[in-house]
Formats: C-alpha cells, structure tokens, sequence
C-alpha cells in the first residue's frame, strides 16, 4: 500500500458521494484518485457533478447563437481590456512556431458596476445588443453557469486541499469573489488535417488554479505525458468536466501537483464546441509556499499579471 508508485492517468471519478456527504468513507476514495491524478497527468474528468443538463445545453447554445453572428457584429463585440467579449479566429498563437489557433472565442466574467478605470481582472462584460441576441438566450444562461461552476470549483478545491493532507477549508479564503472566467470557444473543422502547423489551441498550460472544462463529443483535446512525448487524447464525455490543473496551483503546491500541457486539434470535420471556466483565485489573496519554506510571498494578483506579461507581453 503506497509502495507503487503513481501512473500516469486521466481517471473520470463520481463526485456525487462526496458531494453527498464529504466526510464519508467512500469521499476518501474520490480526493485520493483525484489526488493520483493531480499529481501524475494534472487532469482527470468528473461525473455526479450536479450541473444540469438543461443549463449546460443552454450555454452551448448560447455558443453557437453567437458564433454566428455576421462577422460585422462579433467584432463589435470584442473589448478593449483582455479577457472579456469576442477574440476573433487566430487572434492567439499559443505555440511558438505553429500556425495561428483556429477558434473564436468570447469571455466573460463577473458582472461588475460601471466605473471611471477598472482593476486588472476585473473589467466589465460585453454583451451583445438584444436586438441581436436576448439576454434569455445568452447573458442570462451564461451568467448563472458562472455562478454555479464558481460553487462546483468551491468544492473541487475542498477535495485537492485534502488530497495535500490540509484542512478541507484550507483554500476557502483563496476561493471568496475569486477572478473566475467563463470562455466559449468554437473551433472550425481542420481544413486540412496533414497540417502540422495547424492546431485548434497550441500547447499549453492553464495559468490559473484549476479549469473545468465542458466539451461537446467532437473529441481533440489531448494531454502530453512527459515521459514518452506522447500525446493522450481525452475522451470526449458529454456528461464530465474535464478539471486540469493551472500553473498557479502547480507552482503554490511546489510542483506536488502538475500543471500539464495540453492542446486542441478538431479533426472531427465538424463544428467543435467547448467551454473551459479558469478558476484563479482572489486577486488579494498572498499565496505562501504550502510546505512553510520561506519562499517570498506573492498574490494572486502579482501571479497572473507576472503569467499573462510572459504568455502576451501585455498587462
Ligand atoms: O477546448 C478545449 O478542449 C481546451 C481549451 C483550453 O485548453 C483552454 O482554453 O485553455
Ligand atoms: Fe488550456
């Protein structure tokens, strides 16, 4: 027991008894293969997560009401600031090297009240006018999926506190009205699939905490085990989010759990549609190295901005 060491994998694991009752037998199980997971490949998928199926539908289909919108009128859409609205096709290069990643994008995060200047992080969203799109097929759906996804990401970082034998609340501060961002994405089939400079997302690492990803059932994201620089597809499941570790929470846990690269590639010849929600923590909050080295302190604030000016040169 113990003795073996961990494999690399991307278990899929029910929640459902944890979030019945955390303190049970069984909860020990789920935040220990969360845990082999986190530490092993960063990723692994949840079901018996409590979103429903109705609101999931309602937000992909708020993707897809958007997306085709006439060109004209999603670029009025983008913003000024990072991180809110519209991000037109290529407008990221994840990958050195590559080809621009093909998919469109729209952000949003918290609402916010109107103000002179605002805070790195926390701009205001843009939405599209309701003569175009009503808020009931769009702002509406997106925004409460926001809400609840902020809960289930809550009661993800009660499991992986544990899983690092702290307190299950160890995180709770970390989580309060934390900078938390829905991203709609949609990637056009592959036009031709012997590119390889061509990829719908180039590899990457998430820069925040965690990230909770829906999919649809095109399948293309993949994971890449370091060991043999392989790429592993994961597998497409309506029913699961897919939870990956971020670089925060990598470089917070001292490399205990992996912030993976991964990247996208559609080569389903169909429309690809997929939401990722980055989860990265109160902007306030300082993060101290959680093995109580002396490390300098640094917030979530200095983090990301520090992250985003290495990713984008920006901010
Ligand atoms: O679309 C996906 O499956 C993954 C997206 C992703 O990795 C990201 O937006 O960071
Ligand atoms: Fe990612």
């Amino acid at each position: 027991m113990g003795s073996q060491p961990v494999q690399f994998s991307i278990p899929t694991v029910d929640l459902s008894t944890y979030l019945r009752d955390p303190e049970a037998e069984q909860a020990n199980e789920i935040v220990s293969a969360i845990r082999d997971a986190c530490i092993t490949s960063g990723f692994f998928q949840i079901t018996g997560h409590g979103i429903s199926t109705e609101l999931q539908d309602a937000v992909f289909k708020s993707a897809e009401v958007v997306f085709k919108l006439p060109v004209e009128e999603k670029i009025k859409l983008q913003s000024a600031t990072d991180g809110r609205g519209y991000e037109v096709i290529g407008a990221q290069t994840l990958e050195v090297g590559m080809k621009a990643d093909l998919n469109e994008s729209y952000y949003v995060g918290p609402e916010v009240a109107v103000k002179e200047s605002y805070r790195n992080f926390q701009y205001p969203n843009v939405w599209p006018s309701t003569d175009l799109i009503s808020e009931s097929e769009f702002k509406e759906p997106v925004l409460e999926y926001r809400e609840q996804m902020c809960a289930l990401a809550n009661i993800l970082m009660r499991c992986l506190a544990k899983g690092l034998g702290l307190d299950q609340h160890f995180f709770d501060g970390f989580c309060k009205d934390p900078i938390a961002n829905v991203r709609l994405l949609h990637y056009p089939p592959q036009p031709n699939l012997d590119d390889p400079k061509q990829l719908g997302a180039g590899a990457h690492t998430d820069f925040g905490a965690i990230t909770l990803l829906m999919q649809d059932d095109m399948g293309g994201l993949q994971v890449r085990k370091q060991d043999t620089a392989e790429w592993i597809d994961v597998k497409p499941n309506r029913d699961a989010y897919v939870v990956n570790i971020g670089d925060m929470m990598q470089k917070w846990t001292k490399g205990e759990y992996n912030s993976n690269v991964h990247r996208v590639i559609n080569r389903s010849g169909k429309e690809r549609y997929s939401v990722p929600f980055f989860f990265d923590g109160n902007l306030d909050y300082v993060l101290r190295p959680l093995d109580g080295s002396e490390d300098v302190e640094y917030t979530v604030e200095e983090f990301m901005k520090e992250r985003f000016q290495k990713a984008y040169g920006t901010k």
